[in-house]
């Protein structure tokens, strides 16, 4: 399972201090969906430059215009661009039409889709590299909030899926059981006050 590392931070310095600590323990490094609104496609080319290594993740959401908005990403540097799974299948052809003319990917992240496993398999079908299940940061603050039911919905699927929402190194050993082929963890790195030891500490629960 690989570990992606989110960053939800707001200017390309610090995504690129974050980066810095972070890389030598994850596999995928996120641009964030606030990142990239409030730096512009410059942090994704910036992130991109600084680890050529890393397959960098531009989380834009794109709800519509798919073709447009992946092509403009994966100009930047991006290796792989998210669409939203309530986009109509014609946004995320569109969106894999670029992924396709770049050679990189398209993921589709379900956040808001109520059957996860249905549309999974359909995003799939439409060309997507795989899906996210995702509880997202205001989802995850709602009272009862579980990701169980995420973990579930990619059993389900049975398509290649990644989970994101609020994982951390407790529960990240649940998500690689579920049959997860990434776990995204934001905030469990971010927020830490050693960066690199958290990210660290998620590796070493990957078996
Ligand atoms: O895409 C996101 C929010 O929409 C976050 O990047 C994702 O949820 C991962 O962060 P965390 O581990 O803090 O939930």
């Amino acid at each position: 399972m690989k570990l992606q590392f989110a960053m939800d931070t707001l200017t390309t310095e610090a995504a690129l201090e974050l980066a810095a600590a972070a890389a030598p323990h994850v596999d995928i490094l996120e641009l964030g969906t606030p990142l990239i609104k409030a730096a512009g496609l410059s942090a994704i080319t910036a992130i991109k430059a600084a680890h050529p290594d890393k397959i960098v993740f531009a989380d834009l959401k794109t709800m519509d215009a798919g073709e447009l908005e992946a092509d403009i990403a994966f100009t930047a540097g991006a290796d792989l661009v998210t669409v939203l799974g309530v986009a109509g299948d014609s946004t995320i052809v569109g969106a894999v039409k670029a992924a396709t003319a770049h050679g990189k990917g398209i993921v589709v992240d379900l956040i808001g889709v109520a059957d996860k496993a249905a549309r999974a398999k359909e995003v799939i079908a439409l060309g997507a590299q795989f899906v996210e299940m995702h509880a997202g940061l205001d989802e995850q603050a709602e009272e009862g909030f579980t990701f169980q039911t995420l973990l579930d919905d990619g059993a389900t699927s049975g398509v290649d899926f990644s989970v994101a929402g609020g994982i951390n190194a407790s529960t990240i050993a649940a998500v690689q059981q579920s049959g997860a082929t990434v776990a995204v963890a934001g905030g469990a790195i971010y927020g830490a006050p050693d960066v690199g030891a958290a990210a660290a500490e998620l590796r070493a629960a990957i078996v």
